[in-house]
C-alpha cells in the first residue's frame, strides 16, 4: 500500500475528520448560518497564516533538485499565496478589508503554534519532514469542501459561504492534493514502518492544530 493510502486510513486521522465535520464553525459554512464576525476572525488569521504557510513550500521547493518536482512546489506556493489569498480578498471586501490592510494585524497564538510547528521542520532540512507538517492543511480542507458540499447540496446557492466550499471542494483544489499525493509517494516510497510512524504523527499533530485554527476561528 502508498503511504498516501496508509495516511487515508489510519483511524486516527479518520477520527479528527469526523471531528472536522461536527464542529460548529464547519456546520456553519455548510448551513450558511455562521456568524460573520466568527468568518472574518477566520478570514484575517487565514490570510496571516497563508502568507508564512506559502513559506514552508518555498524551503522544501529550495531542498528539491528535479524539474518535475521544483514545478509542482511552485504550483503548491500559487495556489497558497495567489488563489486561496485571492479568494480571501474577495471575502475580505465585504468588512472593508483587503489582504494588505490584515498584513499589519496580530497573529493569534493558535496560528502562530500551528505555523512555528511546520516551520520548525525547516530547520531540520529533512523534506519528507517538512512536506508532511504541511498536508493536513490541503487534505482536510478538501475532504470539508467535498463532505459539506456533498451535505449541504441543496442550498448552497443561497449560501454566502459558497465560493469557500466550491474552492476547497473543485476540481482545482482536487488536482493539487492529488498531486500532493504523488509528491509524497515519491519521497516516501523507501521509508520503513518506524519513520511512516513518525510522520504519521507529525501529520496527526497538524490535524490536531488545525483543530486548533477552527476553534480559535469560532471563539470571538
Ligand atoms: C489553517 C488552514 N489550513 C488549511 C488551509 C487550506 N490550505 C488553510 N487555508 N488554512
Amino acid at each position: 500500500m502508498k503511504f498516501s493510502e496508509k495516511i487515508l486510513k489510519d483511524s486516527r486521522v479518520k477520527k479528527y475528520y469526523d471531528d472536522y465535520i461536527a464542529h460548529p464553525f464547519i456546520k456553519g459554512l455548510g448551513s450558511g448560518e455562521l456568524d460573520r464576525k466568527r468568518f472574518k476572525n477566520y478570514l484575517i488569521q487565514d490570510s496571516l497564516y497563508l502568507k508564512e504557510y506559502g513559506k514552508v513550500y518555498a524551503h522544501v521547493f529550495l531542498l528539491t533538485n528535479d524539474i518535475a518536482n521544483l514545478q509542482f512546489l511552485h504550483t503548491c506556493m500559487g495556489v497558497v499565496v495567489a488563489d486561496e489569498t485571492n479568494m480571501h480578498t474577495q471575502y475580505l471586501k465585504d468588512y472593508d478589508l483587503d489582504v494588505y490592510k490584515v498584513d499589519h494585524m496580530e497573529v493569534k497564538p493558535e496560528n502562530r503554534k500551528y505555523l512555528d510547528y511546520m516551520l520548525s521542520f525547516t530547520k531540520t532540512g529533512d523534506v519528507k519532514e517538512i512536506f508532511i507538517s504541511a498536508l493536513a492543511c490541503t487534505l482536510t480542507y478538501e475532504y470539508i469542501g467535498k463532505t459539506l458540499q456533498e451535505n449541504f447540496n441543496h442550498n448552497l446557492q443561497d449560501n454566502y459561504y459558497a465560493p469557500w466550499i466550491n474552492a476547497y471542494a473543485g476540481e482545482d483544489f482536487e488536482d493539487f492534493s492529488i498531486k500532493s499525493f504523488e509528491f509524497v509517494d515519491s519521497i516516501c516510497k523507501d521509508i520503513d514502518e518506524k519513520e511512516e510512524e513518525k510522520l504519521i504523527q507529525i501529520f496527526l499533530k497538524a490535524c490536531e492544530y488545525e483543530m486548533g485554527f477552527w476553534d480559535m476561528s469560532y471563539k470571538i
